[in-house]
């Protein structure tokens, strides 16, 4: 536990930042639903975010209809990357898709502001494949998964800046994802506080469609 950063969860090691309804779920999602806490160095957070403020800074944070998933946000769809930036996407890239995988142009960078938040969504099926992969910036969250047919089934995840995490198949098709809001952002017993977060979400393709197909994914995929 401390100092390890992992709880013995009978024979399965169970990482200190994702939590869960039970063995059961932890297991099945362990490699569908995945944090990689310091996948990035100080020097990249501050290349992305250095790169990103300029752009992020022409739009207007928006708080939109009832219905709408996110609060409180501001968005871009990032297809020009200086080179430092290309070097750490195409880290994600390695990290998280299989080689067969055609990736989404461009990335989807989202600037959700100390009281924005995501409601449980799951990214459509129509624009977005198998796997999707976010870096986090600045602000700690918490993102909650719950099984769209078993709400009692939920999985849990601390995103720390500077993390990457990974939801793919079962973990993105069969449970939606949110960002807790401030009020509610706890991880178990731990309090988590928003602060602005930015974060970097790189989507596969559904397969069979091609790069250069027609047909514009929606801003929120
Ligand atoms: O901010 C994130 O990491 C996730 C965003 C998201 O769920 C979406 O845009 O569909
Ligand atoms: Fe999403
Ligand atoms: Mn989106």
């Amino acid at each position: 536990m401390a100092g390890s950063g992992r709880l013995a969860l009978g024979t399965l090691p169970v990482p200190g930042w994702v939590r869960g309804s039970g063995p059961a779920v932890l297991g099945r999602l362990r490699d569908a639903a995945v944090v990689r806490p310091g996948f990035l160095s100080a020097a990249e957070e501050e290349t992305l975010s250095r790169e990103l403020e300029p752009e992020l800074r022409r739009h207007r944070y928006e708080y939109d209809h009832w219905d709408a998933a996110i609060h409180g946000f501001r968005e871009t769809e990032k297809s020009r990357w200086s080179e430092a930036s290309r070097a750490i996407l195409q880290r994600v890239q390695a990290a998280a898709f299989s080689p067969g995988q055609t990736l989404l142009s461009p990335v989807h960078v989202l600037d959700l502001e100390p009281r924005g938040y995501i409601k449980p969504h799951v990214d459509s099926i129509k624009f977005c494949g198998a796997t999707i992969a976010g870096l986090s910036l600045l602000s700690p969250s918490v993102m909650r998964l719950v099984h769209t047919q078993e709400p009692g089934e939920w999985l849990e995840l601390l995103l720390e800046p500077g993390s990457l995490y990974i939801l793919r198949g079962s973990a993105r098709y069969d449970f939606s994802h949110e960002i807790l809001r401030d009020e509610e952002s706890f991880f178990g017993e731990r309090r988590v506080p928003r602060g602005r977060r930015i974060s970097v979400i790189c989507r596969s393709l559904p397969e069979g469609m091609g790069p250069g197909e027609p047909g514009q994914p929606p801003p929120a995929c």
